[in-house]
């Protein structure tokens, strides 16, 4: 059995850094033999999307809100050995960090996955590098596909669409700022909004609440030549959509292959 953290270093050496002999109140925000506890439940669903292709190399991650807590994978770090003693964990009111394990960084994510908590009630949000969402930002780059759409994935009249809720998070018929909620129908357009990217990954933040804001009902927002980034009210309202998304990109691109057009 290998006995290395996440970023390969002998374990051993990270747990005399980062576990005190005395176990501290911020050490018990992560400690929980729950599974679906926020700290193990981000572990094991990385340990799943690294299975999928959309957290290799340390890229992408995951971030969940429970209560006012928000917890947080570190940066640079390979994803499917996260251990959740390796979690930060952050006051959602304040933004101060109630937990900061010595040596690691918060994920460049960190801005992107507040964004989806602040500007859309979501309590969790997932980020890819899956090679499909990219494929589908360059073939709209492209204009092969439809040349006045170069910003917005489009898709309609795929029973897998039916995945996915009218602006990813929200319980009521209609949402903050007029909405419709619920998922979408057969016969609905599917539309993710693209936008491009940058040298760093915070740096996305200002284009990402922008199409939020002009695009309330989607669930996600593809980042070009990157990755895609999506939310849910819930853990398993953002996997299954991030799920159904990686099924429609997958077959997006396919399509495409074969000569046919989404919409
Ligand atoms: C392969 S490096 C990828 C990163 O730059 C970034 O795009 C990313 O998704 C993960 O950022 P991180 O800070 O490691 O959580
Ligand atoms: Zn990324």
């Amino acid at each position: 059995m290998a006995h290395t953290t996440a970023s390969g270093a002998p374990r051993d050496m990270v747990l005399i850094d980062q576990q005190p002999t005395t176990f501290n109140e911020a050490d018990a925000l992560v400690h929980s033999s729950d599974p679906l506890h926020p700290a193990n439940h981000i572990c094991s669903l990385c340990r799943q999307f690294y299975t999928h292709g959309w957290v290799t190399g340390t890229g992408g991650g995951v971030s969940i809100k429970h209560g006012n807590h928000i917890f947080i994978a570190p940066s640079g770090q390979q994803k499917e050995l996260m251990r959740p003693e390796d979690m930060f964990v952050m006051d959602f009111a304040t933004r101060q960090y109630l937990r900061r394990p010595a040596v690691l960084k918060p994920s460049a994510c960190t801005p992107l996955f507040l964004a989806a908590f602040t500007q859309r009630g979501a309590a969790c949000c997932i980020h890819t590098h899956s090679q499909w969402a990219v494929l589908v930002t360059l073939i709209c780059e492209s204009g092969l596909q439809n040349p006045s759409e170069r910003n917005v994935f489009s898709m309609k009249e795929i029973e897998q669409i039916k995945g996915i809720s009218r602006g990813g998070a929200g319980s009521s018929e209609i949402a903050e700022g007029g909405r419709k909620v619920g998922n979408l129908g057969y016969f609905d357009t599917m539309q993710i909004p693209i936008i491009e990217n940058t040298a760093h990954e915070e740096d996305l933040r200002d284009t990402l609440e922008k199409a939020m804001v002009e695009w309330p009902e989607a669930c996600a927002v593809l980042v070009r030549r990157h990755g895609v980034y999506v939310w849910g009210k819930d853990v398993a309202q953002a996997k299954t959509q991030c799920e159904s998304l990686d099924y429609l990109f997958q077959l997006a691109v396919e399509m495409h292959k074969l000569g046919l057009k989404w919409v």
